[in-house]
Order: structure tokens, then C-alpha cells, then sequence
């Protein structure tokens, strides 16, 4: 379902899969693909129909002058900026450069050219392809492509990138720099069409809005020649056996207690956000636990019930334990009782900034029997491992599987494409969600979720993955309403993931007759 692979391991199934078969055909099939995909996306050509093709040095520019042959061949008014030295091309790319020279594809020759933007810009294209570079790009653009990047990121038209859009890390979802300097440019495709498999660079950090949406040409490639994966795209079929409807025969002791903890004096509103969304998303019952004296009750959600942290006891519960706990004396008090419960255990916010700060908890974290689920942002991650925030944006994944194998917990590290990361070095990637979602208690929200479903009993693994696509979803779900992304508030979440939960169980009991 859904996997992905590090460059490394595309590149040996490539070379499996290249032993089996005649010398470019890959190649050959990438650039079908991509004409096919492009087909597609310009929908009706007509005579005013104009494409361009960016053609590099490498394979991937073999992939662009692929397709341009096609599509000329097709009739389609094709042009090509080639920007490779034709003694440096792979055997397969100089083919596949005959074969783009032999058909009416017009080669713009840069050389010639003093002002290459002038000619991008002179004709209104319908679709451009990028194939500069695809996940051969060790090094940053060349100046010379600097401006023709920019250029095509200021064109209103549809782009399509081969493999990865040209500038982007596919491993890590970074544009490639040179980090002193901070000057990486990359495309901004509208569409991808990868190749042999997905990529999780993709689909987080600077991926998403790169890669825009993304689909795989498998290139005929034998199932057998994939390795098992330990990376894949988050979708409800990873959680769909936990989607469970309700037995007639329940009550509410049937779906277990959340306890909430966190809401030091000035914070108390993201302990009642995370209590609210677990009483919306089916637990039991939901106790809002606060360090400061406790509000009497909580008048838009009654059901809450309102305690002062360190007189609950909360040791037959889930926790959800860190939305604006603060970071004093008495935080550290109720964080260190929770951490020596067995009970399932969310660890959010300033929990994991406490943790992050002192050894000693961080040894308790690790020695933990029951189930500890931890929901960093990236400074928060950083913090845990001991680096910069920067340091966990250069690899989100590595950074998720790291946490989650240090503290022996599993890791939802937020932001654009969230990684979810268990303690035996799975990843999921979660593609859905957008901007709107960064605003302020959103993943207090999350929190909340998350300790909704352990106390319905979710394992955890299923648990995190169903929490993050709710979130995503129901943010998506928000925007195409016109509420958000600017201006969406994290208590707006609430009920569309109470009925994006309700929605999915009842899909999967109908799939399930
Ligand atoms: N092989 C296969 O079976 C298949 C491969 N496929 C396709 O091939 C792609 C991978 O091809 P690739 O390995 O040639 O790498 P690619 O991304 O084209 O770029 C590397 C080239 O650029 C150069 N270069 C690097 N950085 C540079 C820089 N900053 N500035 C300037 N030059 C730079 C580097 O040369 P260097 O200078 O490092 O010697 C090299 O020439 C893959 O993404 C997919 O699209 C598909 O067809 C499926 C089958
Ligand atoms: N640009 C974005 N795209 C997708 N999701 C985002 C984006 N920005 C924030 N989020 C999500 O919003 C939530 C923010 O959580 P967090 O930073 O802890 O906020 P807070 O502490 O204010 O509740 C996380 O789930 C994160 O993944
Ligand atoms: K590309």
C-alpha cells in the first residue's frame, strides 16, 4: 500500500530491473508516461497548443527529449531548452536526443540566446515539462539555471516535473543548497509524475508545495524486483481494521476515560481544546486537568469534567499530558507521576520540552512499558534530539526514526507532510492537510485525538496514523468551505473530525459486508 523509497533503493531497482531488459527502455517508458500524463493534463490540444520541454544533462533530461518525441510525433507543437553536453550524455539520453532532433520538435539553442527568459516568456505555453534533473542532483542548480527556474515558477501554466521537480532533494524534501549560502532554487510543478516508485521528499517539507500532486509510472516494473518497504504514503487503509462501528451492547466505560492534562495559569485553553476533541471523537469520558486552581465546568462542552492535575488520578486512563503545561516545578511534578503510569500515554507540547531539557526523564520515557505516543513539532523534536530546528527540517524522516528509536515511542513530527515514525523504523507520510492548520492550539487538537482513540482502544501505530489524516482531512475539508486556510480557528476542526471520524467507520463497515 502506498510505498516509498530513498533514492538508494530506487536506484537498485532500477538496476534490477535494467539487467532483464534492452539497454534505454526505461527510459523509453518514462518518456511514454510522461507524454501520456502531459496528454492528459493539457485535456483538448488545439493549434494554439504549445509545449516545452527542459532538457538536462542526465537521465532525466533522457526522460524530457523521451517524451518531446512523442508529443511532436503526436502533431503537437513542441519546443526543447536543452541544457547538457551531448559528450557527457548517457547512451540511452543521446538516443533519446536523436530520436527529439528527428521529429519537429524545435531545439532552442540557449548559446545563440542572450536573453533565455525573453524567450520563455515571448510564447503564452500551455504546459511545460520539467526534466533538468531528477534524483541525480547531488549539488545545486548551476547559475545559468537560476533564472530559468525562476522564470517558469512565474509562468500561469501547468507544469509537469519528471521524477522530482528539478532543484528538489527526493529523499528529504529539501531544495538542494548550498546551506552557507542559502541560494537552492527548485521548479514549482504543478504535477509529478515519479517514476519506478514514490518518493518521500515528495510529500514533506518544501515537497508539497514542489511536487504539487503527485502520481507513479511503475515503468512495468516486476513487483518481485520492490523490496519490502519501510516508508508509505499515510491513507485510511493503514488504519482501516481499527475503524470500528459501535456494538448495540456498549456504554460509555466501553471507550475509556481521557484525562487532559496541561492548562498552567494563562494556558487553561489548550487543555479544554484537546479535552473537547476527545469527548468529540468518542471517548467516554473526558477529564480537563489543570495545574492552576480548575474552572468550575466548561459551558460550551459540560461533559467535561474539570479537575486540578495533581488531585486526578488518572492511572486508569489515557493521558493526553503537555498542551500548555508550562515548564515549572509542579509541571514537572504531574509530567513525571504520568510518565510512571501504565497508562497510554500522549506526550505534546511542553511535556516534551521538559523531557528534551532533563536526562533523567528522558530515561523514564524510554523505560516505559505502556504505550507512549510523542507529537513534536520540529522545534520540540529538536529539543529531544539535541539539534536545531534546521537540523530536523534537513530530514524529517530521519529525524521522526530517530526519536522513535531513542525514546522508544512513536513519533508524529508535525508540519507540511507530517511524519508519523514507529520504534521499528516504519514511516508513514501524510499528504493531506494544508496551511490552514498553522494556527495557534491546532495541535492541541491533535493531542486531543490521539488520546481519543487510545482510550477507544486503537493500538497505537493506528491511532497516530487515523489522528493525523482526521486532522489533514478535516483542515481540507474546512478550506474547500471557505473556512480557512486564513483565518481557520483549531476549534473549527472539532466537529468536521467528529464526522470525518463517523464517515470513515461507516465506509469501512460497508466495504466490510
Ligand atoms: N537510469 C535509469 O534506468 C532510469 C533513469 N530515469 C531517470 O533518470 C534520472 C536520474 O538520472 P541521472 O542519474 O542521470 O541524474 P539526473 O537527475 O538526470 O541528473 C544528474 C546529471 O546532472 C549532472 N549534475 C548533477 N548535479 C548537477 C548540477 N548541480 N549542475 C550541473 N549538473 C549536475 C550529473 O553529472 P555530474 O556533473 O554530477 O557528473 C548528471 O549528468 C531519474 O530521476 C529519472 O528521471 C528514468 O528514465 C527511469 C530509468
Ligand atoms: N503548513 C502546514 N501544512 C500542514 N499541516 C500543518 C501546517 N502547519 C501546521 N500544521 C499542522 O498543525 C499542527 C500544529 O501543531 P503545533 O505546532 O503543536 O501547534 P499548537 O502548539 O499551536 O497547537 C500540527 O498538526 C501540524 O502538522
Ligand atoms: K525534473
Amino acid at each position: 500500500m502506498n510505498p516509498m523509497y530513498p533514492i538508494a533503493q530506487i536506484r537498485q531497482i532500477e538496476q534490477a530491473a535494467q539487467a532483464t531488459l534492452a539497454p534505454g527502455t526505461l527510459m523509453q517508458r518514462a518518456g511514454t508516461a510522461a507524454a501520456h500524463a502531459a496528454l492528459e493534463l493539457i485535456k483538448f490540444p488545439h493549434q494554439q497548443t504549445s509545449i516545452l520541454v527542459l532538457a538536462g544533462p542526465g537521465d532525466n533530461g533522457g526522460d524530457a527529449l523521451e517524451s518531446a518525441a512523442h508529443l511532436a510525433q503526436l502533431g503537437l507543437s513542441v519546443s526543447v531548452l536543452l541544457h547538457a553536453d551531448p559528450d557527457k550524455q548517457s547512451v540511452a539520453a543521446k538516443q533519446a536526443l536523436l530520436r527529439a532532433q528527428a521529429s519537429s520538435a524545435k531545439f532552442i539553442d540557449s548559446s545563440q540566446t542572450n536573453d533565455v527568459d525573453a524567450v520563455i516568456t515571448s510564447t503564452p505555453w500551455t504546459l511545460v515539462i520539467d526534466g533538468l534533473f531528477g534524483i541525480g542532483l547531488t549539488r545545486p542548480l548551476p547559475d545559468q539555471l537560476h533564472q530559468i527556474v525562476n522564470t517558469i515558477n512565474r509562468l500561469h501554466c501547468v507544469v509537469l516535473a519528471l521524477d522530482v521537480p528539478s532543484g528538489l532533494d527526493a529523499d528529504t524534501g529539501n531544495i538542494v543548497d548550498d546551506q552557507a549560502g542559502g541560494r537552492g532554487v527548485a521548479v514549482r510543478a504543478s504535477h509529478t509524475i515519479t517514476f519506478i516508485a514514490d518518493k518521500p521528499g515528495l510529500h514533506t517539507c518544501d515537497g508539497r508545495d514542489l511536487a504539487g500532486q503527485v502520481q507513479v509510472a511503475r515503468l512495468g516494473i516486476d513487483h518481485s524486483l520492490f523490496p519490502a518497504s519501510a516508508i508509505r504514503l499515510n491513507h485510511p487503509d493503514l488504519f482501516a481494521a481499527s475503524l470500528q462501528q459501535r456494538k448495540h451492547n456498549s456504554h460509555k466505560g466501553s471507550f475509556g476515560d481521557v484525562a487532559v492534562i496541561g492548562g498552567a495559569l494563562g494556558m487553561a485553553g489548550a487543555v479544554i481544546l484537546a479535552a473537547r476533541t476527545a469527548a468529540q471523537c468518542g471517548a467516554g469520558r473526558v477529564f480537563a486537568a489543570f495545574l492552576q486552581d480548575a474552572p468550575a465546568y466548561d459551558s460550551a462542552q459540560p461533559e467535561l469534567m474539570c479537575r486540578r492535575a495533581h488531585e486526578l488520578d488518572f492511572s486508569a486512563m489515557a493521558v493526553v499530558i503537555g498542551p500548555g503545561l508550562g515548564t515549572s516545578a509542579a509541571a514537572r511534578d504531574v509530567l513525571l507521576h504520568a510518565l510512571q503510569a501504565a497508562t497510554p500515554l500522549v506526550l505534546d507540547a511542553d511535556a516534551l520540552n521538559l523531557i528534551g531539557a532533563e536526562s533523567s526523564l528522558q530515561k523514564i520515557v524510554t523505560q516505559r512499558q505502556a504505550v507512549s505516543l510523542m507529537t513534536p513539532h520540529p522545534l520540540e523534536a529538536a529539543r529531544l534530539l539535541g539539534k536545531s530546528g534546521a537540523a530536523i527540517q534537513l530530514d524529517r524522516v530521519d529525524a521522526a526514526r530517530r526519536l522513535a528509536a531513542q525514546y522508544g515511542s512513536v513519533v508524529i513530527l508535525k508540519g507540511s507532510g507530517t511524519v508519523i515514525a514507529g520504534v521499528d523504523g516504519e514511516i508513514a507520510i501524510n499528504p493531506n492537510g494544508n496551511a490552514g492548520l498553522a494556527t495557534a492550539g491546532s495541535g492541541d487538537v491533535l493531542a486531543g485525538l490521539c488520546g481519543a482513540l487510545l482510550a477507544q482502544g486503537w493500538p497505537v501505530w493506528e491511532a497516530a496514523l487515523a489522528a493525523v489524516w482526521l486532522h489533514g482531512a478535516a483542515a481540507d475539508t474546512l478550506v474547500a468551505q471557505g473556512i480557512g486556510a486564513i483565518g481557520l480557528t483549531a476549534g473549527e476542526l472539532i466537529p468536521v473530525l467528529r464526522s470525518g471520524l463517523n464517515r470513515l467507520t461507516a465506509e469501512q463497515a460497508l466495504l466490510r459486508r
